[in-house]
């Protein structure tokens, strides 16, 4: 694969080499070579006359101006001979993730709409949650406009082997647009938009929020209390029932989301428990007496793959160590196979 991936970038690689090594670089000076002075530190080998050369030197790969972008993604840019049939795969990862552990989780209260952060364990939980999902590959970013699942989001992407570097898109204003514009094609070719959207903020527990959930068990027993936080449509007072969370949520995620995962991109949601399940209801085709018994823990990442139209749940990510990555599908095990070559 990565035959196919140098074929692809030969004529256009940038690299930079590592002061005393310069001279070992030389005999690749027809291929475009610039010094620049950040980048990603990685053995690279060359494909000239038919061969690869190794480098030997630690080579920056800075990135490939080439319309491609293949050496990021090379899941969409495979096409040597071997790998034709790869053209015709047409497919998308989707990663959803439920923030880590909240301090209102942690205290057992009911938070709904109410913004509060991780706690150290959620910390850690985004942490794991990004070793697991560092060989998937991510093209843009989904999360509530809630600081959990926003640090989750962050937390998770820096694991990520790509080093991609997470922005947040502030789309509020034509100021604020026009005040968080990147001028570099380059660092924004580096980069991973992260949009922020209150129709993924967890559904609203109307005068549920702040209580805490064994004394409002206490107060109006366990089958009420039950129905408000797992029934479909039967809402909490004063706040919204699934089926409300779901008509913005899932409109949301239809409109603005599966667009992305029809054009090939790859795609991470952070976001919370309740919107969550109302999107898993709707990409597996849950009744709405199937629903109210899915659990969500937090910080664990889901796969699904988007293929054809249709969403195809492959479950919860292992390790990043573990093999079992590698039979998830043959475009993600040739993603992570690059990654193994490209990012030791
Ligand atoms: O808002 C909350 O309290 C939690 O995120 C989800 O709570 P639940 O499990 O009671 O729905």
């Amino acid at each position: 694969m990565a035959t196919a991936m140098f074929q692809q970038c030969i004529g256009t690689i940038q690299l930079n080499s590592c002061g005393d090594e310069w001279g070992s670089c030389k005999k690749f000076r027809n291929y475009s070579l610039r010094f620049i002075s950040r980048g990603f530190a990685l053995d690279v080998r060359l494909l000239t006359k038919g061969s690869f050369i190794s480098s030997r030197s630690k080579l920056h790969l800075v990135h490939a101006l080439s319309s491609h972008s293949s050496l990021v993604d090379p899941v969409s840019s495979i096409s040597d001979g071997a790998n034709d049939h790869q053209k015709n795969i047409s497919e998308s990862a989707l990663i959803l993730i439920r923030h880590g552990e909240s301090l209102w989780n942690e205290m057992n209260l009911f938070t709904g709409s109410i913004d509060v952060s991780l706690t150290k364990k959620g910390v850690e939980e985004a942490i794991e949650a990004g070793k697991r999902i560092s060989n998937i590959p991510v093209d843009i970013i989904y999360t509530s406009s809630l600081i959990r699942a926003k640090m989750t989001a962050m937390l998770a992407m820096i694991q990520h082997r790509h080093k991609k570097v997470p922005i947040i898109r502030h789309t509020e204003s034509d100021q604020a647009k026009e005040w968080t514009r990147v001028f570099s094609e380059e660092t924004e070719r580096q980069s991973i938009p992260v949009i922020t959207a209150w129709q993924l903020n967890e559904r609203m527990y109307g005068e549920l929020q702040g209580l805490h959930k064994q004394e409002t068990i206490d107060r109006y027993g366990k089958e009420k209390v039950h129905e408000w936080r797992r029934s479909y449509d039967i809402p909490p007072p004063k706040g919204e029932s699934l089926e409300m969370c779901s008509q913005r949520a899932v409109s949301y995620f239809r409109e603005q989301i599966e667009p992305q995962l029809q054009s090939g991109k790859h795609v991470m949601v952070a976001a919370h428990g309740n919107c969550l399940r109302s999107i898993i209801m709707y990409l597996d085709k849950l009744t709405s007496l199937e629903v109210t018994t899915l659990e969500l823990s937090t910080g664990v990442p889901l796969l699904y793959i988007y293929k054809e139209g249709k969403f195809i749940r492959r479950g919860s990510l292992v390790g990043p160590t573990e093999a079992g990555v590698y039979a998830y599908t043959e475009s993600l095990a040739l993603y992570r196979q690059y990654l193994d070559e490209m990012f030791q």
